[in-house]
């Protein structure tokens, strides 16, 4: 103050020696954070890295165990003080927290009612002019259930700031966005700047923190690592403080050209998946298309493109509605999938919380179980082949566990995200089928990770990869692109970005890349 500089307003948010424990566990370890009014300030760092428990210390989910945070200048509300809590910050996750079985309009004012009657012309009224006054183009009395993902975030975003809050927390939110999407949430948020409001973003994309944010602060084993502005750090440097290791030219998978022998001796090629005029109605046409031993096939699309659909619809979780699925020539009965298991298909889902994990289990029982031998009852001793396989596992996919033995439940995202590959593998399936296999995962995990499913088919077995990350495609030995339910183009493993982007888009290939789809 008496330094003769001008006074600088306090920061949004301002938190220091945060210290915060889980039984043995140091998820924070002394850290602080300081984000500027009207800044959008990154946080990265690798899973289990202590980035989600940050933001249940922020926004009073977790009293931290030592440590100071405040909000413009004034120390953080009381524990269990919601109505305070909710007038400072907001965290806005992929998945919208709002109630799905409730409008919009009643999701707007939940918890707010005023007492006695509620006057519902009133309070679609007032949802109405608080969408209309942070532009976002929502009928008030749509059910929060039909919601998009993204139209589901700009409500909860409208939620955060008609309660006051002018600190939000971005929790991965382009995760289930398509390029367009994520487009029209940067330019809501950079609005939204403009007003004064600051962002806390979280994300594996590292790309989108250069195109979004300033300021970077980057943790590392509980620790704060560095916070600079965006501008002065390269991508190498920034990988190297989320790592601990020395920058080095990033080690992106990339299909080899010729195929596998399988180690047996059977030349590869043999088909292992057919699918034969498979088609889901609402969802995709009929489709055909073989992929063989030794082979990574991607399934590339944006969201309602199909190619989640497709993968579903392999693995059993959807009945489809014609046509006929195989593995090694032997058809899989539709929307089965415990036969689909059987048949040898092993499947990474997207949502691993609600398909994936038995959160109150061990990392190994959860591991090897499959979902028909969670029907069945289950020993409390561990099997050692099951200790040992999942020790196996947590050292080649790098899960961050205290070992075999701990709960799932205590898990970071990413970690539980690697479990649930674990557990696909725990098979040896003949066809690995994964959706958005790399979703939440960080950026050094990825390639471990996508060295794993290019392990299924280097050894001779086959692999689908159904998503919309060109990183996870690069894997595979050849991509069929998905629009709006039809194929548009296919590629071998020599494709640009630029072509996969645009057939993603609707737009067919042009020059050279991909060949247009003959339907
Ligand atoms: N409820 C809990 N009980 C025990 N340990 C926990 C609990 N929650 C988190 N941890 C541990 O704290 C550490 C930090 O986890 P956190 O979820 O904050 O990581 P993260 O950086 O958000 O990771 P990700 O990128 O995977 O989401 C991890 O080692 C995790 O296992």
């Amino acid at each position: 103050m008496s330094n003769g500089q001008a006074s600088t307003p306090p920061p949004a948010v301002h938190a220091e020696g945060v210290v915060k424990r889980f039984g043995p566990t140091v998820a924070l370890d002394q850290v602080g954070i300081t984000v500027a009014v009207g800044d959008s300030h990154a946080l990265v760092g690798r899973n289990g890295a202590g980035k989600s428990t940050l933001v249940s210390v922020l926004t009073g989910l977790h009293a931290p165990d030592a440590g100071r945070v405040a909000f413009l200048g004034e120390p953080a509300p009381a524990p269990g003080d919601t109505a305070a809590w909710q007038a400072r910050v907001a965290c806005v996750y992929q998945k919208s927290m709002v109630v799905p079985e409730l409008t919009v309009a009643e999701n707007l004012f939940l918890n707010r009612f005023e007492r006695g009657r509620i006057r519902w012309s009133k309070l679609r009224a007032d949802a109405r002019d608080l969408l209309a006054e942070y532009g976002v183009d929502v009928d008030p009395a749509t059910r929060a259930a039909d919601l998009t993902v993204e139209q589901g975030q700009f409500v909860e975003i409208a939620r955060a700031l008609s309660f006051g809050a002018r600190f939000i927390i971005l929790d991965e939110p382009t995760a289930q966005l398509d390029a367009a999407g994520i487009e029209r949430l940067f330019t809501k948020l950079r609005e939204l700047q403009q007003q004064g409001v600051a962002f806390l973003f979280i994300s594996h994309h590292l790309q989108e923190v250069y195109d979004l944010c300033s300021t970077v602060t980057v943790y590392r084993d509980a620790r704060h690592i560095l916070t600079a502005p965006v501008a002065d750090l390269g991508k190498a440097d920034l990988v190297a403080a989320m790592t601990g290791e020395a920058a080095q030219t990033a080690t992106t998978w990339h299909a080899k050209a010729a195929p596998a022998q399988k180690p047996s001796g059977t030349p590869a090629g043999d088909t292992v998946l057919r699918a034969e005029g498979l088609a889901l109605d609402g969802a995709f046409q009929p489709i055909d298309f073989a992929v063989r031993a030794g082979e990574v096939l991607g399934l590339a699309g944006a969201t309602a493109s199909g190619n989640t659909a497709l993968g579903e619809t392999l693995v059993g979780l959807r009945k489809a509605t014609g046509g006929s699925a195989s593995v090694d020539g032997r058809d899989v009965r539709p929307g089965s999938v415990p036969h689909a298991l059987n048949a040898g298909i092993g499947y990474v889902p997207e949502d691993r919380h609600r398909q994936g994990l038995v959160l109150g289990r061990s990392v190994a029982e959860n591991a090897t179980l499959t979902v028909t031998d969670q029907l069945g009852p289950y020993g409390t001793v561990l099997p050692s082949r099951t200790r040992t396989f999942a020790q196996r596992m947590i050292d080649s996919l790098d899960i961050k566990t205290s070992g075999p033995a701990q709960p799932v439940s205590d898990l970071s995202g990413g970690n539980q995200q690697k479990v649930v590959i674990a557990r696909a593998l725990a098979r040896d399936p003949r066809v690995l089928v994964a959706i958005r296999p790399t979703a939440g995962v960080d950026v050094k995990s990825k390639d471990a990770l996508l060295g794993v499913v290019r392990g299924v088919a280097d050894r001779g077995d086959a692999a689908v990869i159904v998503s919309d990350e060109l990183d996870d495609l690069r894997v595979c030995d050849r991509v069929i692109a998905l629009f709006h339910g039809r194929v548009i183009a296919e590629f071998g493993s020599g494709w640009t970005d630029r072509d996969l982007v645009s057939a993603m888009e609707g737009l067919p290939a042009d020059a050279g890349g991909g060949k247009g789809a003959e339907e």
